[in-house]
């Protein structure tokens, strides 16, 4: 177990570049078991989650090498297998396997997928959406076993728009026959780059990044080589790192469409937001209070709700934050109280009352962002803190500590005693 020690107080300064995204590359990985041959991704980070994703395909068959940020992966060989449990819990995105599975060997057995601890996570429109297109499912002690002779072109009517379920149908729809509509799909980025990976595989896909999706079933797909998107959420953490230490960074290789509703937000606390070709720059004001609520994009991120609840416990007056899409996200609530932070959760919503200065403490991270949120927060700290379950942090950032020192910030990874 490892855990970062940071000495706050001390102002980020410089540019940093934003990798692709890990939201966006998991899913694309299990695309490219929709065909055979060697399909090449580029600009892909060292993280947890990739990892494990590589370790799926593995199973499989994939050949997988890494040349630096380059992943090259060849299904020339791959046949039908098991995913081990463990592998399945160790993450949300193993269940984006079961379209392409479905699509490629037209039967599916798996356990529930893991992923952050963040509220009840079901699958069922998931299983829906396949069902929509032909597959018969059934959910057995813990496992979920879907077949399909033949999956049919189908109309799936989402009664939410999930983004993990509006993938996996897009990816078990492109091999079906006939025609497929999604409605009241996701219209995060990620989707709309994962329709591009899939029509340089030769997919029909049209309308990505609105809410109805249409898929022509083809025959076959073709490897592909893609640059995978940046990360959004990457990028507007160090946003946030820069405004909650009164800093001045230029974040790269960013599309300022993508986190708008971040920077408007960042804009409303009072921090300087200046936007280039790919880059934003952001320059840290005086705080103040602001309201927040998490929504399905383009609204404001839920994966961005906690690094942004750490920034307004120091901006002046209070701030409501309000989550809406999962039931559990406020876990680094009660960290943030360890350092000081004013804060009374009601229900979804968290009311935050400003103070200057929060004081650095032990504390844990219990997911992902959450963890991103505390160091963002000891960034700010008076004194050291320390941060335990580092390995949250590596599922989604690499090698956090290193990026932030290349600004200026004092921490460093430790192994826990
Ligand atoms: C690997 C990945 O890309 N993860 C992202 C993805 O997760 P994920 O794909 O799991 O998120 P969803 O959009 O599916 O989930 C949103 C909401 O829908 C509910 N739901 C979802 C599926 C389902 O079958 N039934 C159901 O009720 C969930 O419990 C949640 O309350 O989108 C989330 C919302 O932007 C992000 O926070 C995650 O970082
Ligand atoms: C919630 C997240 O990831 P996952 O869906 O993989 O748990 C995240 O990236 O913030």
């Amino acid at each position: 177990m490892e855990k970062f020690i940071v000495k706050g107080e001390v102002q980020l300064n410089g540019t940093i570049r934003i990798s692709g995204a890990k939201n966006a590359i998991l899913p694309i990985m299990a695309a490219t078991l929709l065909c055979s041959g060697v399909s090449i991704i580029h600009d892909v980070p060292y993280l947890r989650d990739i990892k494990v994703m590589q370790d799926i395909l593995t199973l499989f068959g994939a050949k997988i090498i890494r040349e630096q940020d380059t992943l090259l992966i060849d299904t020339s060989n791959i046949q039908d297998a098991d995913i081990p449990e463990h592998l399945m819990r160790e993450m949300r995105a193993s269940i984006f396997l079961m379209g392409p599975l479905l699509g490629r060997f037209h039967k599916v057995k798996l356990s529930y997928p893991g992923g952050c601890a963040i509220g009840p996570r079901p699958i069922d429109l998931h299983i829906k959406a396949l069902e929509k297109i032909g597959a018969s499912v059934k959910e057995n002690f813990g496992f979920i076993e879907a077949q399909a002779a033949c999956l049919t072109g189908g109309e799936i009517n989402f009664d939410y728009p999930s983004v993990g379920a509006t993938e996996n149908a897009m990816m078990a729809a492109v091999l079906a026959n006939g025609a497929t509509i999604i409605r009241n799909a996701a219209r995060e980025p990620e989707i709309y780059d994962l329709q591009v990976f899939l029509n340089k595989m030769g997919a029909k896909v049209i309308g990505a990044g609105t809410d109805t999706i249409r898929i022509d079933g083809i025959k076959k797909l073709t490897p592909a080589e893609h640059i995978v998107m940046s990360d959004r959420i990457q990028a507007g953490t160090f946003l946030i790192a820069a405004a909650i230490t009164h800093g001045d960074v230029v974040v790269e290789n960013i599309l300022s469409e993508h986190i708008f509703s971040v920077t408007d937000k960042l804009k409303d606390i009072g921090v300087k937001i200046t936007t280039g070709n790919n880059s934003i720059r952001v320059r840290g004001g005086d705080l103040r209070g602001v309201d927040i609520k998490t929504l399905p994009y383009p609204g404001f991120p839920t994966d961005l709700q906690a690094p942004m609840l750490s920034l307004v416990t120091n901006a002046k007056g209070t701030s409501i934050i309000t989550e809406t899409i999962f039931e559990n996200r406020f876990k680094h609530v009660d960290e943030l109280m360890r350092m000081g932070a004013k804060i009374k959760v009601e229900g979804r919503t968290a009311i935050i009352r400003g103070i200057p200065k929060l004081t650095g403490a032990i504390v844990a991270a219990h997911d992902l962002r959450a963890g991103g949120a505390l160091v963002l927060a000891a960034l700010a700290a008076e004194g050291v803190s320390e941060i335990e379950n580092v390995y949250h942090i590596d599922r989604g950032y690499e090698a956090l500590e290193e990026k932030l020192r290349s600004l200026g910030a004092n921490i460093s990874r430790h192994k826990k005693d």
